[in-house]
């Protein structure tokens, strides 16, 4: 894996955290006298340059053959991604909590955990794809659950006719019992996971996690902080749509997609985003961080390594594409979701040792279902 992998942590200065930080590079003689600059503006030949550079690794295309190879075989590049770094690779990623609030509902807003009690799953139709787990697993009595004033939109009342189609029972589904349900798609080892359940200790919060590798998931289960009766981590494939996940419609608060949205083939996208979109209650949100069109490592591949436009593969067979602000909004607003946030984090990372700078570009988003949704 290339030295380009970064997670994009947003900048805190003098302890105190502001959106995507605030310190600013505006005599640039100062450049090496800091590890990083918040909030870079790019001059038109920098913008000019990194075009003619993505032009130019681009005009030779990965052959056929190996493009299907890099498509279906991609859990096994994964695999073995994970297999030689298991859980050392990626940092946990604690500044989260601050980009978005929703992850720690105890923490930032109290009554979340409670809220919504009428947008509970209603009864439904039964479904053999369900693992079937029951309530008393997952240590969550219904006495937990309180009847404390809401924050979130209100729940339409109609909410359990659209509900009709639902495949999974409503008490047969991990978590089923719990008030706050949070998805993160690509959960890799859990950098994000554990933060959250270590964050918030209510059992009304329960968090579900997937990935497409086995052994990143193995590596969830089998972490001294996996603990099934608050958090359900299973092999999915998020462009696979003939499998369900085992969660009913409308019943996520919160799903999160740290970088991996751009781990998969650019036309498989909108119906992953659609599919994720249903399960979301109405109100609910979708969260992503993800690579931005001309980050440093997509200026850094080289020629042949490109698949299709701003879609690459790297050197382990794992693939990343770059997106803009508006090709997110239009995967996100088809699904039916609302803008909340759509935001470029542009920072200038220094090496001072060897005097090099690197231009990151990251995006942040936050889209909500609206309350009154067809999409459900
Ligand atoms: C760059 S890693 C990010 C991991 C994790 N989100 C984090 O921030 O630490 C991308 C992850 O997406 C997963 N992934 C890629 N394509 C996927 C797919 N089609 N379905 C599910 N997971 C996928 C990979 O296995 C990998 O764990």
């Amino acid at each position: 894996m290339d030295g380009s992998w970064s997670e994009g942590v947003p900048a805190a200065v003098g302890g105190k955290r502001q959106q995507f930080g605030s310190r600013f590079l505006s005599d640039p003689a100062r450049v090496f006298h800091h590890n990083a600059w918040d909030n870079v503006k790019w001059s038109e030949e920098q913008a000019a340059a990194a075009e003619s550079r993505v032009q130019e690794n681009s005009t030779q295309r990965v052959c056929q053959e190996k493009q299907v190879d890099y498509e279906i075989n991609a859990h096994k590049y994964w695999n073995d991604f994970y297999k030689i770094h298991e859980n050392r690779f990626f940092k946990d990623r604690h500044w989260l909590f601050t980009e978005f609030p929703e992850l720690a509902p105890s923490q930032n807003q109290k009554d979340l955990l409670s809220e919504n009690k009428r947008s509970e799953v209603p009864e439904c139709r039964r479904s053999e794809d369900g693992p079937g787990l029951t309530t008393e697993q997952h240590g969550c009595s219904s006495d937990s659950l309180g009847g404390h004033k809401t924050q979130l939109p209100p729940v339409e009342e109609n909410v359990t006719q659209t509900l009709s189609h639902l495949e999974i029972c409503a008490d047969e589904f991990p978590g089923a019992s719990a008030t706050y349900r949070i998805l993160e798609v690509g959960c890799g080892v859990g950098n994000t996971v554990f933060p959250i359940l270590q964050t918030n200790n209510d059992p009304r919060l329960f968090v579900y996690c997937c990935d497409f590798s086995s052994t990143a998931v193995e590596l969830v289960q089998t972490n001294s902080a996996y603990d099934p009766s608050r958090c359900f981590a299973f092999v999915h494939d998020l462009c696979d749509e003939e499998k369900s996940y085992p969660v009913p419609g409308n019943s996520l608060d919160v799903i999160i997609l740290i970088f991996v949205l751009s781990a998969i083939v650019p036309d498989k996208m909108q119906k992953a985003i659609n599919r994720l979109s249903k399960l979301l209650k109405p109100g609910g949100v979708m969260l992503l961080r993800d690579y931005g069109r001309y980050d440093m490592a997509q200026l850094r591949f080289k020629k042949g390594q490109c698949l299709s436009e701003n879609f690459y593969v790297r050197g382990d067979g794992t693939r990343v594409y770059f997106f803009t602000q508006d090709e997110l909004d239009t995967l996100f607003t088809t699904a039916g979701l609302e803008k909340v946030q759509n935001l470029v984090d542009r920072r200038l990372q220094v090496n001072r040792g060897k005097q090099l700078t690197m231009y990151r570009v990251w995006i942040q988003c936050k889209y909500r279902k609206p309350v009154l949704s067809n999409t459900s």
